[in-house]
């Protein structure tokens, strides 16, 4: 990583927003991606200078070979040639040369250190591999070994140095990076504005007329309010009722299109993921599948239209089938959900960041003031909390793979679809996503309802929901049996908040912690739990 020792967080950040405006102008440049790729790492984002780099590297191929892009990739080649030399060189060849001597090597010299310290080891491995053939050379190849190795020997626990005998195969690949608000990013409306609780307002209006969205004080969950000292409150957005509401009343029907499923398609609807099969046969839905592409199937008519109108033309054909391992089927749902959003967004002709189903939902970042925080040419994420899961596959190569399948010009189209990009919209979908196990304990689907998602948690809830394709919510007939010390009645009066539940709330109190803990990011403060909590110690 080129350092710059003198400049300020601010410098930079403007002199990132002047390259990343720039890419439109240069979007097959190898030259512009680098020094794109080195602004974002010189400002702690290895993540985002990883992303560019691999562009980089993929366009240095499209120069070498016969490839969709090669035209325009060997012209800017050429651009990049007659800026360096100071005349234009006539042979192909040549250029191509130029640019594998001059770019290839500063290509990896980014992409394998920033991989490895964001904790795709086996993809760094991989690189390295690449790497080492095409530039037996390089010197500083093998100092990437060696960081790789101590970050191996630091996961394995182990000191042994016969590191060669494990597969890379079996390398880890998954790390954490910056779970952010970019400084540049536009998209994100301030969630507190009376405009934005206006537009979540008239949403709401459509599937809970009875509902609507507030400002609300929550606990910051930590260390100090897991022991009941000091818990410090924080504004986030809740669900209030307008008015009484009885118990046993239907109050939230919500339907979602920001859908992901890991089994066959025809297990589920593409659209709503209804079960397709588990119905009684009265209820049996009737299954059409899409006429294109006869690879995904829906529950009605109605799932077919909204699939047809919203998102499947952007998706028809692109197979996101993939062999996946046990322990990460979570993760793939996370992107499936990602690969529904750009089919969202394609087909609808709108930023994904800027999608009614995104826009508005808790992305869970750090919150911190980066100009306090931010110590750059310290440590590579500028000493900033880590919280958000990145692997190569996920963050980087299978977004652009889909892009790609889906005729997305990922070059032209950085703007749309950029690591960034897909970072935000794993930060949003972790925080609001909801999930199902199939039979064998397995996460089989998993969907983003932006209304239901504004609902906070409790374990006495006040409302109970179930999700069937729709997500129902209706007020509690019956109250959580505690041994409370208020009594309470169930419904809920006008401007009282509704409380929904993020775990199975028939578990014991640790349990309970535990599960939630995920989703609540600390230990649950609730009424019922400090007071189980406190009958246990005793
Ligand atoms: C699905 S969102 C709920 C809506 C969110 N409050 C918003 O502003 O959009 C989940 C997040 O809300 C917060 N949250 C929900 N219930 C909470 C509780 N009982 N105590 C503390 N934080 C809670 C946590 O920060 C959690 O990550």
């Amino acid at each position: 990583m080129v350092p710059i020792s003198s400049d300020t967080l601010h410098e930079r950040l403007e002199g990132l927003a002047k390259l990343q405006a720039g890419t439109l102008d240069n979007p097959y440049s190898i030259k512009h991606r680098l020094v794109l790729a080195n602004a974002y790492g010189n400002l702690g984002y290895p993540d985002l200078a990883a992303g560019d780099a691999y562009k980089a590297l993929l366009l240095i191929d499209e120069c070498a070979e016969e490839g969709e892009f090669h035209v325009e990739a060997l012209e800017a080649a050429n651009k990049d040639y007659r800026e360096e030399k100071g005349s234009p060189c006539e042979d192909a060849v040549q250029v191509v040369l130029w640019a594998q001597s001059v770019w290839l090597g500063s290509a990896y010299e980014i992409l394998i250190p920033c991989l490895i310290q964001c904790g795709s080891l086996r993809s760094a491995a991989g690189f390295l591999k690449r790497a080492s053939r095409s530039l037996p050379d390089k010197a500083t190849l093998a100092s990437y070994r060696e960081a790789l190795n101590l970050k191996l020997r630091l996961h394995l626990n182990s000191q042994e140095d016969d590191l060669d005998s494990i597969s890379i195969e079996d390398y880890p690949d998954k790390g954490s990076v910056r779970r952010e608000l970019y400084p540049w990013n536009h998209h994100e409306p301030d969630r507190f504005s009376s405009e934005a609780l206006q537009i979540l307002n008239d949403e709401m209006e459509r599937v809970a007329p009875k509902l609507e969205v507030r400002v609300a004080e929550l606990p910051i969950l930590n260390e100090a309010s897991s022991q009941g000292t000091d818990v410090a409150y924080v504004k986030q957005l809740g669900v209030f009722a307008k008015e009484d509401i009885s118990p046993g009343e239907e109050i939230l029907t919500e339907k979602s299109l920001l859908t992901g499923i890991s089994r066959l398609h025809d297990f589920y609807c593409d659209a709503c993921s209804i079960s397709l099969s588990s119905t009684s046969d009265d209820q049996q839905p009737t299954t059409l599948s899409c006429e294109e592409c006869e690879e995904v199937f829906f529950c009605s008519q109605e799932c077919h239209d909204l699939a047809q109108d919203n998102y499947h033309p952007s998706l028809c054909g692109v197979v996101t089938e993939q062999k996946v391992r046990a322990s990460e089927v979570a993760d793939v749902l996370y992107t499936r959900l990602l690969v529904r959003a750009m089919g969202l967004a394609e087909t609808q002709g709108v930023h994904p960041l800027d999608l009614k189903e995104v826009r508005y939902i808790w992305g869970d970042y750090h919150g911190l003031d980066l100009t306090e925080r931010c110590k750059l040419d310290s440590d590579p994420f500028a000493s900033v909390p880590q919280t958000l899961p990145f692997s190569f596959e996920a963050n980087i190569l299978r977004p652009l793979h889909i892009l790609e399948k889906m005729d997305v010009n990922i070059y032209e189209q950085s703007h749309r679809y950029d690591t960034w990009i897909f970072n935000t919209l794993y930060a949003k979908f972790r925080g609001t996503a909801s999930g199902r196990q199939g039979l064998d304990g397995r996460p089989e689907i998993c969907a983003v309802h932006p209304m239901w998602c504004l609902a906070n948690h409790s374990c006495d809830p006040n409302v109970a929901w179930e999700w069937n394709g729709t997500i129902r919510f209706w007020a509690r007939e019956q109250l959580v049996d505690y041994e409370r010390q208020v009594p309470r009645r169930p419904g809920l009066k006008k401007g009282e908040e509704m409380f929904s539940h993020y775990c199975d709330i028939r578990l014991p109190v640790q349990e309970r912690r535990e599960w939630a803990s995920g989703a609540l990011g600390g230990l649950c403060v609730c009424p019922r739990c400090v007071w189980e909590d406190d009958q246990r110690k005793d």
